[in-house]
């Protein structure tokens, strides 16, 4: 899994490599500035074949000696560069100042009448060069309306670059510092955002993706993984998961028996979404578990899922006797009853998701759930879930980020599973998972694994059931849910255009088998 980085920790790599003399800092900004070239030229065979126009705009920090190197490089191939300088030359870092004292052009300091002059004839194949931000933000971004304007320009627009990140993101957070009581102004968009040895965790997170538009990381010679000491283990992109395999022949009840239990009649169309999630992902037998009044509905919907009978927390109590039932999911459509059932589950001690009603139930006394989960235990709460339940941490979550680096859904979901002791999955196309020990992933659904149409009803039901389904087989609660968010997205991204959230458990087989064949 790659790690996903925060700015001082990719400080901290830099300065351990320049402390052991693997490298300079100068190095490390001239490579910089090479794999951006390389990058663009890459993108844009255009732009290869011959030389265009740039406008490169520098910061006051080292992301602006990555522009002054680019703009080097650029009009080394015969390009016509403008440069402007957001920031004074004397006070540039010293590998920053040492490559503006090799720029043998104009240095002009950024104005936007000057800019919007030079920015007027850029054309499809020519530059604009974001290098006025990038780790080192540590506060919000003023000005820049012509840059603003001349890549928001109709269809002729230049092609915007962004240097590490676009100026204004946070790359911890993926937010954009803005003061109180102003509007976030997005960065300006990128088409392409080129960062040096790995993402960093803003470019998955929040506005980050958008911002980017597209991203590439380049090796800039620093070691491949820095033995460097820190608080915390990193935080991980997704990926690709090991493929984990029933085994031929292997028993039905040797893969698990997993419960959902779901609400009064006419509520129960989102735990049978669950059930069939929980099924398709390799659960051994699951049911659909209900009071006597809804066993008909339930009995005209369901054949491979079956039903088990159970009246209120003490009927769910009896039941829970059979140790096979090793895998419970709480939420989706349960309904009023999930304040009573929820401890009965939870005391019981099996493997348990805890998502929607499960959740909501405890809203203004989350403190009566905290004393009942355990490390078997996985929240799916979506942003409004997880408000009720962290209504702490979400208010800081919400609260105007006007320095960085700013608080981030990664900081909220960690200090969320410490606090309770659990495994939580805080869903969105950044789906955050976190487990009390602070292993911590991000389930990117952007750039090349984008899922837009996983915003449709029910899908989150399913997703509920896939991790529960994994539980059933015994897998660890993080594990449980990292698979399955890689796999919900997986399926979704099969499926494509349509989707609705009957077809993810159907998709997930055709995703089960390539995973099984990969390498
Ligand atoms: N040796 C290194 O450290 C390397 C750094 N690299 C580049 O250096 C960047 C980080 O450099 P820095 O740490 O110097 O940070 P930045 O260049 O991102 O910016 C820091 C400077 O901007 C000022 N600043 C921050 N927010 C501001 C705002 N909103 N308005 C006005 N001024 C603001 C700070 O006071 C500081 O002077 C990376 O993003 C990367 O592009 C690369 O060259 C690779 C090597
Ligand atoms: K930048």
């Amino acid at each position: 899994m790659a790690d996903l980085l925060t700015a001082a920790r990719m400080r901290a790599i830099e300065n351990a490599a320049i402390k052991a003399g693997s490298v300079t800092g100068a190095q490390l900004m001239e490579s910089a500035g090479e794999c951006v070239l390389a990058a663009i030229l890459a993108r844009w065979p255009g732009m290869a074949a011959a030389p265009h126009r740039a406008l490169v705009l520098c910061g006051p920090g080292n992301n602006g000696g990555d522009g002054f190197v680019v703009a080097r490089l650029l009009r080394g191939r015969g390009w016509t560069v403008a440069l402007f300088l957001a920031g004074d030359a004397d006070r540039l870092p010293p590998d920053a100042r040492a490559n503006h004292d090799r720029w043998d052009g104009a240095v002009t300091p950024y104005e936007d009448t000057a800019f919007a002059r030079e920015a007027g004839p850029l054309g499809p194949q020519d530059l604009i060069l974001d290098a006025l931000f990038g780790t080192g933000l540590t506060r919000p971004v003023d000005g820049f309306e012509a840059f603003r304007a001349a890549a928001q320009r109709g269809g002729g627009r230049p092609k915007v670059v962004a240097v590490d990140v676009p100026s204004g993101l946070c790359s911890d957070s993926g937010r954009v510092l803005h003061r109180e009581g102003a509007p976030a102004e997005p960065p300006v968009r990128a088409d392409l955002t080129v960062s040096f040895h790995a993402e960093k965790q803003g470019h998955r997170l929040a506005d980050g993706p958008d911002a980017c538009g597209a991203i590439q990381v380049a090796p800039i010679g620093l070691p491949p993984r820095a033995d460097i000491a820190a608080e915390d283990s990193p935080v991980t992109l997704n990926e690709r998961p090991e493929a984990f395999d029933k085994g031929e022949g292997a028993h039905k009840y040797a893969h698990g028996h997993a419960i959902v239990l779901s609400g009064p009649p006419g509520t129960g169309g989102a735990a049978r979404l669950a059930a069939r999630g929980a099924l398709r992902i390799g659960a051994g037998l699951v049911s659909v578990c209900c009071e006597d009044a809804a066993v008909p509905e339930h009995a005209a919907r369901l054949d491979a899922v079956m039903i088990k009978r159970a009246n209120g927390a003490d009927g769910l109590a009896r039941l829970l006797e059979d140790s096979r039932l090793n895998a419970l999911c709480l939420g989706p459509g349960l309904g009023q009853g999930a304040r009573d059932l929820v401890p009965v589950a939870l005391k019981a001690g099996r493997a348990t998701v805890l998502d929607a009603d499960a959740l909501t139930a405890f809203a203004g006394d989350p403190g009566a759930l905290f004393g009942l989960l355990h490390e078997n235990a996985v929240l799916t709460p979506h942003a409004g879930e997880f408000g009720r339940v962290f209504p702490d941490i979400a208010e800081r979550l919400a609260a105007t980020p006007d320095h960085g680096p700013a608080f981030s859904k990664i900081d909220a979901v960690r200090e969320a599973a410490k606090h309770a002791g659990c495994t939580i999955l805080l869903k969105g196309p950044d789906t955050v998972i976190a487990a009390p020990d602070g292993r911590c992933t991000v389930n990117s659904a952007h750039y090349d694994r984008a899922a837009p149409w996983l915003a449709t009803a029910g899908t989150g039901d399913v997703l509920a059931g896939f991790v529960t389904g994994l539980l059933a087989q015994g897998m660890e609660a993080f594990d449980a849910a990292r698979i399955a968010a890689w796999l919900h997205v997986e399926a979704a991204r099969r499926f494509g255009p349509g989707l609705i959230s009957e077809d993810l458990p159907e998709a997930l087989p055709a995703c089960l088998r390539d995973l099984a064949a990969a390498p």
